[in-house]
This record gives C-alpha cells, structure tokens and sequence, in this order.
C-alpha cells in the first residue's frame, strides 16, 4: 500500500520533509497542512504530528533542535505515538521501549478538506513481520487527525490474530512551554499516581502538577481534562479512551545524558494520554479499540 500521491492530496496538504521545515540534517518526508486555520507539520515516520500553530499564535508542540529524522530512531518532539505498549513492555522488559511504531514509516491514505475548512489526514500501518517472532500478534492501526483551531488524535487499533492481544499505548505529547517554573498542569488534583523516579511507588498529588526537577509520573483511570497553564498560553489536553495521563519532564541532571533533550529540556512539559498500567487492555481477537484525544485553547 502507497502513500497518497500529491495530485491526491485536498487543498492546503502538501508534502515536503523535514530539512525544509527544520533545517534538519536528515532528510525525511513530512505532510504540511496550511489552512486558515493552522500550519501543521506530521511526519511519515511514526505519523507523529511534529508542529501545531494556529493563525496569528505560536507552536503548541516542542520539537527539538536535535531531533534526528531517520527510520528506527525516535524523533524527540510533537507527539510520537507509542505502541502496541507504552514505556517499558510490563511482560518482555528487552522489548524496545514505547513499542515499534513512533520509529517505522507509515502510510498517509486520505487527507479530505472538511466543509468547515478543517483538515483532516488519516495514516495507517500494520504489525510486520519481522516483529512477530518478539511480539506474536498481527494488528493495524488508523491514526486520523482533524486539524482546525483544535488538534484531534483518533487512533483505532484492530487485533487480526487469533488470540487476545495485550495492549498499551500513549500520545506522547511534548507541548511548548516558555519556562518550565511558570508551568502549572491542573486536573489532577486528589489522584493517584505511580511514581516512575521512585520505582513506581504508589502516591497521591494534592494540587498542581508543578515542575520542580525530574517528574515522571503516571496516572491511572483518569475522567478529567487537564490545563497546561504557562506564561502564555493555556491548553486544554482531553480525551475518550485513553483514561492515563503521564507527565513526563526530565529536569536538567537527566536531560544532560540525552543527547537530543540537554539543556532545552525547560522548553516542554509531556502531557500523555493512553491506557497503561492498570488501564492496560487485554484486546480479544478481532477486536478493536478507539481512542481520542483533543488540544485546545483553554479559557
Ligand atoms: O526517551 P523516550 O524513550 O522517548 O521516553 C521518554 C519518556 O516517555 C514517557 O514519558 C515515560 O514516562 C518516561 O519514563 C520516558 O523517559
């Protein structure tokens, strides 16, 4: 299956890569959405979403300077999407970490312009062969994404094997933040949360998620939205399906040993939304799941 080509593309859809766009060393097939609305960037390679800027606003998305753009290797920014497992795979820990599909390409199968002038870009893939021998299950999954003054992530996942599939991910999102002290997430308040800088101990968040050094956090079964407040902008992160939220900031003694975050890690604060942990799914054969997420504007 190919991609679309560019006469198939809709008003305000091009392709272009991502030397153009970022000045990046590595040369790597992007798709840029440029409506009335917004100028959105989203990458082949891991159907990640890398910039979001409404009219007459600035990007919601961090991407680093740094990011390399090659097949295999993740790109640090915009919103990777981890799976068939977030993190660390729970049953095969040498499994590479947040699954196989933020690093292999994708394919881009429709990009429709809306009546309302949204956008939006429907990219897929399937479970490769070559993986099967370290995770036995055939799947594909439906990334559709409705650029318009919001950003919509609708991911569909299918399990096509014989047997229950287990079943984690997460939308990885790095949103831009001018200063990390002035970066106030709200919407957690009074929940649980397992603490991955303290071996996954167990603890509970009263008030804000501030930054303060390294956070890395997981919250189970959550029904809340959450603010992202900075000095300049307020973002509402939403979502159906996806009932974990993981706050992720490495904070600048651990930032200093990736060679792709070091000293712009103040620059981002991680604001996920998947199912993991306790909200892990256990996928029956045939079966599918759905999830969505939504950045807005916050009031
Ligand atoms: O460096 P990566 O593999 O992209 O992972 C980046 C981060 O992702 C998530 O937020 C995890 O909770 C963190 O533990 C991890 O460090």
């Amino acid at each position: 299956m190919n991609n679309l080509n560019a006469a198939e593309l809709c008003q305000g859809v091009s392709y272009s890569n991502s030397t153009a766009e970022f000045g990046s060393a590595d040369n790597a097939p992007v798709v840029v959405v440029d409506t009335a609305y917004c100028r959105a960037v989203v990458s082949l390679l891991g159907a990640q979403v890398l910039s979001f800027i409404p009219r007459g606003g600035r990007d919601w998305l961090w991407l680093s300077p740094r990011a390399r753009f090659t097949e295999g290797q993740a790109i640090r920014g915009g919103i990777p999407l981890c799976l068939p497992w977030f993190g660390v795979n729970r049953h095969q820990p040498g499994l590479p970490k947040h699954g196989f599909l933020r690093s292999r390409e994708w394919q881009l199968r429709a990009a429709e312009c809306m009546a309302d002038g949204a956008v939006r870009l429907r990219f897929e893939i399937s479970s490769a062969e070559g993986e099967f021998t370290q995770f036995p299950w055939r799947y594909q999954v439906v990334a559709e994404m409705v650029f318009s003054d919001t950003l919509r992530l609708q991911l569909t996942i299918s399990n096509s094997s014989a047997t229950t599939m287990p079943l984690s991910f997460a939308m990885h999102s790095y949103l831009a933040v001018h200063g990390l002290d002035s970066a106030v997430v709200s919407g957690l308040d009074g929940q649980h949360f397992l603490d991955n800088t303290d071996e996954l101990r167990r603890k509970l968040l009263r008030g804000e998620q501030r930054f303060e050094g390294e956070v890395d956090r997981v919250f189970e079964g959550v029904r809340t939205d959450q603010r992202i407040e900075t000095s300049e902008r307020r973002l509402r992160v939403s979502g159906t399906g996806c009932d974990t939220v993981i706050v992720w900031n490495p904070g600048a003694v651990l930032a200093r040993t990736m060679a792709d975050v070091g000293d712009s890690y103040g620059q981002y604060v991680c604001v996920e939304r998947g199912r993991a942990f306790a909200d892990e799914i256990e996928l029956d054969a045939g079966a599918e799941w759905r999830a969505e997420m939504c950045l807005s504007q916050a009031p």
